[in-house]
């Protein structure tokens, strides 16, 4: 069942808007007749449910042990029968590509919802918070994470389908978010080669992920050699039905390493097909230089 992604800037009314999210699918879910829907359990995580205080976000290291806390408790809430609310900043765009994969691969829609309270409104209700003493974040931490925000593009597989709340409206638009998810307005996403295993070995296909996009970046680098001083470009990857489509400006092999290590990193678990890594790896590529 769904994986509903909260995404703002800190006290933006992540919560508040979860709250009424949460509510209304309740309220749903206990009216419902059919067994299917009846069933569904909701789980609200966030920082304050899964233990985790306002400063881990001070540090690099303590935010990182905070992700990986709530990418735990969202692989372990996701299930057939449960719709997962995460209820965080989620404000790195990789973060969510890796959550859009875990819903995939448990072939369950995912969405996000942006929570669009502007910075100036969030500052006033930061400002608020502290000194009523229910919540907030010091200024220089509220202030770093609100330069820090990737917003969500709705035009990135993983940050669609996209509904952005502005902070005027008095609630999310809740029916809509109910057909999309469980209604069956959209069906789950369908389960492809990216979610059945491969019949190789682990250790193979390690080996494959690495090579297959090895290959892909040596293949962009040439090109690039080859094509001195030219904005964009096209690249076809043998075997591979879309193009990658180069953005304006040249890309240094560091940055293009960077990109590769990430998709392993989110991919090391998944056992595609080689054919796979190579389709996907494409649209990996191709989606972070339009979201670029
Ligand atoms: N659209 C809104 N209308 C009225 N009140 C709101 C709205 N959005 C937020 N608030 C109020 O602003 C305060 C902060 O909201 P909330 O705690 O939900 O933010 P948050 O984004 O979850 O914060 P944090 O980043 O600390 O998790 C709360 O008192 C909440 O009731």
């Amino acid at each position: 069942m769904p994986l509903i992604l909260i995404s703002g800037f800190p006290s933006s009314g992540k919560t508040y808007r979860s709250e009424q999210l949460k509510e209304y699918f309740a309220q749903k879910i206990a009216a419902s007749e059919d067994a299917r829907i009846s069933k569904i359990k909701i789980h609200h995580l966030n920082d304050q449910n899964l233990g985790l205080d306002r400063d881990v976000y001070g540090a690099a290291r303590s935010e990182k042990d905070a992700r990986a806390t709530l990418s735990s408790a969202i692989k372990r809430d996701l299930t057939a029968t449960s719709i997962v609310i995460a209820d965080s900043m989620n404000y790195i765009k990789g973060f969510r590509y890796q959550m859009f994969c875990e819903a995939k691969a448990q072939r369950t829609p995912s969405c996000v919802v942006h929570v669009g309270t502007p910075a100036d409104k969030c500052r006033e209700l930061n400002k608020k918070a502290l000194a009523d003493g229910t919540g907030g974040y010091q200024t220089d931490l509220f202030e770093n994470l609100v330069f820090r925000y990737e917003e969500p593009n709705g035009m990135t597989r993983w940050d669609s389908p996209l509904f952005t709340v502005p902070y005027e409206d008095e609630t999310p638009p809740l029916e809509e978010l109910w057909e999309t998810l469980v209604g069956g307005k959209v069906k789950a996403v369908k389960p492809n080669s990216a979610t059945i295993l491969a019949p190789v070995t682990e250790q193979n296909y390690l080996y494959e992920l690495d090579k297959t996009t090895s290959d892909i970046v040596s293949q962009i680098s040439s090109w690039q050699k080859d094509h001195p001083g030219e904005s964009g470009g096209e690249i076809t990857v043998p075997g591979v039905e879309n193009v990658i489509e180069l953005p304006a400006n040249p890309l240094g092999l560091p940055q293009l390493q960077r990109l590769r290590r990430q998709f392993i990193s989110m991919n090391r678990t998944h056992n595609l097909s080689k054919d796979r890594i190579k389709d996907l790896f494409v649209d990996y590529l191709n989606d972070t230089f339009q979201a670029a």
